[in-house]
Formats: structure tokens, sequence, C-alpha cells
């Protein structure tokens, strides 16, 4: 008879969930650290880069090294995908983990815009997608208040220039970000024109649609602001079972767009996988 101990090791062994990245920059190096570190029921198995050599060092610290494969077979080798790639590759990422049944979670959120029947794909297949909070707050209080009927959700974001520079809205209309001295309020429209508009920008502002009213009733204003050194976003909802506002002020990370609290969320994310005691919608 197996001891105690054989016993619960070989349970642990056979229910670990394992994980695959796509892309290892900004979130997705903290991700896969944290993984490597520990995270209850949970084994990075599997990373998807674009240039193996650039990351070398960084698979070489970790203690166990996970399978680098193509983009598009990280679902086969593992039972959570990670997408943190740019928005493009979302569906190489996506389409073959739910296909099989795998639960993709995904950061490029602007993208499952123009990709929604992902989403039917994930359902017939027994698959999942996973938006995690990201660089936002309070989707836990908007996913509760459209259990009842939302009247209304605001957002507002004011991002330095590094964090907007490049933007194709920006670009496409010839605006001059670069010497702002107050700041500009460069759009106003729904979650879905800002997403195609900011697509490596405003990714929380689909995140809270979908969370909430939709792209389409989701209003959102954008301000380049040279006055701030983060990315702030505010958040108004008008609801049946309440009325709250709340904002957050995101350090930008190594790529300026991007708040360091976004992997922390995927993180905090996959914990929530295996942990005994959840807290939070
Ligand atoms: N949901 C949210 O709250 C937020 C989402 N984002 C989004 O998350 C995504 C990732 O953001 P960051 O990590 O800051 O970007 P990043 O630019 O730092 O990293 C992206 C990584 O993907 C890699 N990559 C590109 N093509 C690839 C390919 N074909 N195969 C494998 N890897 C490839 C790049 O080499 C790079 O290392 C972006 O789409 C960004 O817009 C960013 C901030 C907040
Ligand atoms: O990090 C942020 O503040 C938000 C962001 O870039 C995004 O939504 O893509």
């Amino acid at each position: 008879m197996a001891r105690r101990w054989d016993v619960m090791t070989e349970r642990k062994a056979v229910s670990e969930l394992r994980v695959g990245i796509a892309g290892l920059g900004s979130i997705g190096t903290k991700i896969a650290t944290a993984l490597d570190q520990g995270i209850e029921g949970l084994t990075l198995s599997a990373i998807a880069v674009r240039d193996p050599a650039k990351h070398q060092a960084l698979v070489d610290g970790l203690r166990r090294s996970p399978t680098i494969v193509p983009i598009d077979q990280l679902g086969d080798v593992a039972d959570i995908v990670v997408e943190c790639a740019p928005s493009q590759h979302l569906r190489e990422i996506v389409e073959p983990a739910v296909r099989r049944g795998k639960s993709a979670v995904v950061v490029s959120v602007g993208g499952l815009l123009d990709n929604f029947d992902l989403v039917d794909l994930a359902r017939a297949n027994g698959g999942r997608i996973i938006v995690p909070t990201g660089a936002l707050i309070g989707l836990d209080a908007v996913n509760a208040a459209a259990v009842g009927t939302i009247h209304s959700v605001k957002m507002v974001t004011r991002k330095p220039i590094d964090g907007l520079k490049g933007a194709p809205f920006i670009v496409e209309n010839n605006i001059d970000i670069d010497n702002l001295r107050e700041p500009l309020k460069l759009f106003e429209g729904t979650a879905r024109e800002a997403a195609k508009g900011f697509p490596a920008n405003l990714n929380v502002a689909v995140a809270l649609s979908l969370a909430g009213v939709g792209p389409d009733r989701t209003q959102v204003q954008i301000w380049a602001d040279p006055t701030v050194t983060r990315n702030v976003h505010r958040i108004e909802v008008e609801a049946d079972s309440a009325r709250f506002s709340m904002s957050i002020e995101n350090i930008p990370s190594e790529n300026p767009k991007t708040g360091l609290i976004t992997a922390l969320s995927v993180i905090a994310l996959l914990r929530k996988q295996r942990a005994t005691l959840c807290v939070g919608t």
C-alpha cells in the first residue's frame, strides 16, 4: 500500500495544471517567473517566443525549464494558455487552445472584439476564454452590477505621452502629442472605437465593456496628459443596485503603455485556479 506521502505526491502530480505563456514581454516575463517560483497546483510547461535567443538567460534562470513551442501549439502542451503577445497574434494563440477544450487567458482584450467567434468556438468545445481585470479596477463590482441592470458605464483614461505614442488614432489624425504642455482630450467614443484607435493602450476599456454593458454602450474618454507620470483610469457606473466610481493610477512597466499591475492581476487570477480560499468575484 502506498504511504500517505506517496499518495499525496501522486495526486498532486496528476492534478497539476500545465500553463503555457505566449510572449515574454513586460507581462509574460513576470508571469513566467511567478509560476516558476510556485503557484499552488500550476506548472509552467511551455512558452512561445518570437526570438528564443533573446530569452535564453531568463529560461536558463528558471528552476524548471519550460518547452519552447510555436505560438499556435501552446494548446497542445498546456491546460491554460496565457496570451500576452501583441494583439495581432491573439487568434493564432487562442483558437487552437479553445478548439482543444483548453482555457485561454487573454490580456490583449481589444483583439477579442474582432475575433468574438472564438467565444462560440470555446463554448462548442468546452474551452474557456478568461479576461483578467488587468490594468483596471472594479470588474468584480461591474460583474455583480451586471447581474442586475446597469444604466451607464463611463471611463476616463489619462496617460503620459510615452504611454500613447504610435497609437493608430494619433497617427491617422496627425496629432502632435510630443510638444503638449497641458492635457489634451484625444478621443471620446465607445469602447469598440477606442480599441480600434488605441489597440495597445485601451484593453482596459474593452475588459470593462465585456464585464458590463458591452463595447457599444461603454463610453470612453482618452487624454494625453503631460502632467501625469502614471496611467490613470477612472470608471463611473450607474446601476439599479449601486452607483460607484473608482480610479487607479498605474505605474508604467518597462513598456510605458503597460501598467505594472497588469502582470500581477494575471498572477492573482492564476493563483485562484487551484486555491482553496478564493476571495473576490
Ligand atoms: N488587459 C490589460 O489590462 C492590458 C493589456 N495589455 C496588452 O497585453 C499585451 C502584452 O503587453 P506587454 O507584455 O506590455 O507587451 P510587450 O511588447 O512588452 O511584450 C510582447 C511580447 O510578445 C512577443 N512576441 C511578438 N510576436 C510574437 C510571436 N509571434 N510569438 C511569440 N512572442 C511574440 C514580443 O517579442 C514581446 O516580448 C499587449 O497586447 C498589450 O496591449 C497591456 C496592458 C494592460
Ligand atoms: O496599463 C494600462 O494602464 C492600461 C493599458 O495599457 C491597456 O489597457 O492596454
